[in-house]
């Protein structure tokens, strides 16, 4: 049982620094409780053969990259800022600043927490695929990305799981897999179009600059009474992040989150969704081509599954695969999950209020996608959650449709989506052409 801590009324505007029972606030009364009423079998004939998840790893602490920044606003207010707010004294006096560069987004407690009940809630959930009996017969599988955060993660997921069978002294195995679960370190193509671009994300710098952005920059620097040039936008981003990050590691509302009103964070959360949408996300097509080697990797656990059932014993009862935001997010694109009818540009941030693309939502710490084949006795069904909660494929009607259904519905994808190809450098072709 967590306790319930006072939650920053913008906890819900963190995005990838969210913290899972926000997007399941039930699980704040019960953390290892399980909404059946939504879970479970398309109708009475139907019985679960196999899951596979893919899910983020754990809380963590920041990136080296935001820890500086934090330093820096730090170190800013406690010389400069002359504002006699309470809170104001509190972070110049009793806050500390505690993190270091050397956390670089390691797993905390709380992210293996998060993990170990999730393994508890998705065997609940499915107790005859995720269960002892499959455990020691070999027919649960777990592949992690190569990050500390994710092997911290899975390993974590597997004590949640011998905590709840009482296996003691139980060997944790896992296989480490990076061109599954970090496809976009190997897809050049992205890391050459994108990831180095100075261009491809220029919509978030663009926003950075923006006239929503330079009204939270004044109104912090107002509080702060702090000169409004020494305020940049990395700084009251970095504010932000230390505000969701206390909240998440420490279950504090810091006063790091008084310098927000729900406003501001609205406008922070919208250039947290740029950067998703641009490096993940719809706003270039690499983005989600780049998850194709997953994409398949899926469809053939599926379709293993499919053919073991009709010859005899199904050998694998569920995949469990941890990796990052920017594993689940290309994947989910690809599939067709949370497209707005219009991209998301730093001049649409008021007409963008209703998007579906909110990160916040979709991508919290812990965050899965599961799909589950039920065998029916009308045939084979794929059911998907997102954070546990059903959700239709995107154009199929259906809720649970026939596993025939969605292969049809994604053919082309299935019968092209070459990563090779797709991920080919197009200046290697230009050279090997030049030769
Ligand atoms: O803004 P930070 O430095 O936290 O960005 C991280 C990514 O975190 P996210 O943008 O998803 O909140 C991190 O993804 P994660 O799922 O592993 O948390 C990513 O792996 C890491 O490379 C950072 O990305 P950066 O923008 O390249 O610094």
């Amino acid at each position: 049982q967590l306790a319930k801590p006072s939650v920053p009324a913008i906890a819900n505007y963190f995005g990838t620094k969210s913290r899972y029972e926000d997007v399941n606030p039930h699980l704040l009364d019960d953390i290892v409780s399980i909404n059946k009423s939504l879970l479970g079998p398309p109708s009475s004939n139907c019985h679960a053969v196999h899951l596979t998840a893919v899910i983020r790893h754990g809380t963590r602490y920041p990136t080296t990259k935001n820890i500086k920044r934090m330093i820096r606003l730090y170190d800013l207010i406690a010389s400069a800022a002359t504002s006699p707010q309470p809170w104001v004294r509190e972070i110049k006096t009793e806050w500390k600043m505690w993190y270091t560069e050397d956390m670089d987004g390691k797993l905390v407690e709380r992210g293996r927490d998060d993990h170990r009940h999730l393994a508890i809630r998705l065997s609940k959930s499915f107790p005859t695929l995720i269960s002892k009996e499959n455990l020691l017969n070999n027919n649960l599988k777990f592949i992690t990305s190569s990050k500390h955060r994710c092997i911290d993660s899975i390993q974590a997921f597997q004590e949640g799981l011998f905590g709840l069978w009482n296996m003691e002294d139980y060997d944790f195995k896992h296989t480490v897999d990076d061109t599954l679960m970090r496809f976009f370190d190997h897809c050049q193509r992205f890391v050459e179009d994108i990831e180095n671009s100075k261009t491809a994300l220029k919509e978030v710098s663009l926003f950075k600059s923006s006239a929503e952005m330079g009204i939270v920059q004044r109104k912090i620097a107002d509080k702060l009474q702090l000169p409004h040039s020494l305020v940049t936008a990395d700084l009251v981003e970095a504010a932000f992040f230390l505000c969701s990050y206390e909240f998440a590691i420490k279950s504090e509302n810091s006063p790091w989150c008084n310098l927000f009103d729900v406003q501001d964070a609205k406008v922070l959360e919208y250039k947290n969704d740029l950067k998703q949408y641009w490096k993940r996300s719809y706003g270039h097509d690499i983005n989600r081509k780049s998850s194709c080697t997953l994409f398949h990797d899926l469809f053939r656990r599926l379709d293993e599954v499919a053919y073991d059932l009709r010859n005899g014993q199904i050998k694998k009862t569920a995949t469990i695969q941890v990796g990052h935001a920017e594993t689940l997010l290309p994947l989910l694109t690809l599939f067709g999950f949370f497209r707005d009818n219009k991209p998301l540009t730093a001049e649409d941030f008021s007409q963008q209020q209703n998007r579906t693309f909110r990160t916040s939502q979709i991508v919290p710490y812990a965050a899965n996608l599961v799909f589950v084949l039920y065998d029916c006795s009308d045939g084979l069904r794929l059911q998907f959650l997102l954070n546990e909660k059903p959700m239709a494929f995107p154009d199929i009607s259906t809720p649970t449709p026939l596993y025939d259904t969605v292969r049809k519905h994604y053919k082309e994808l299935l019968d092209g989506c070459n990563f090779e190809k797709e991920c080919a450098s197009p200046k290697a072709n230009f050279k090997n052409s030049e030769l």
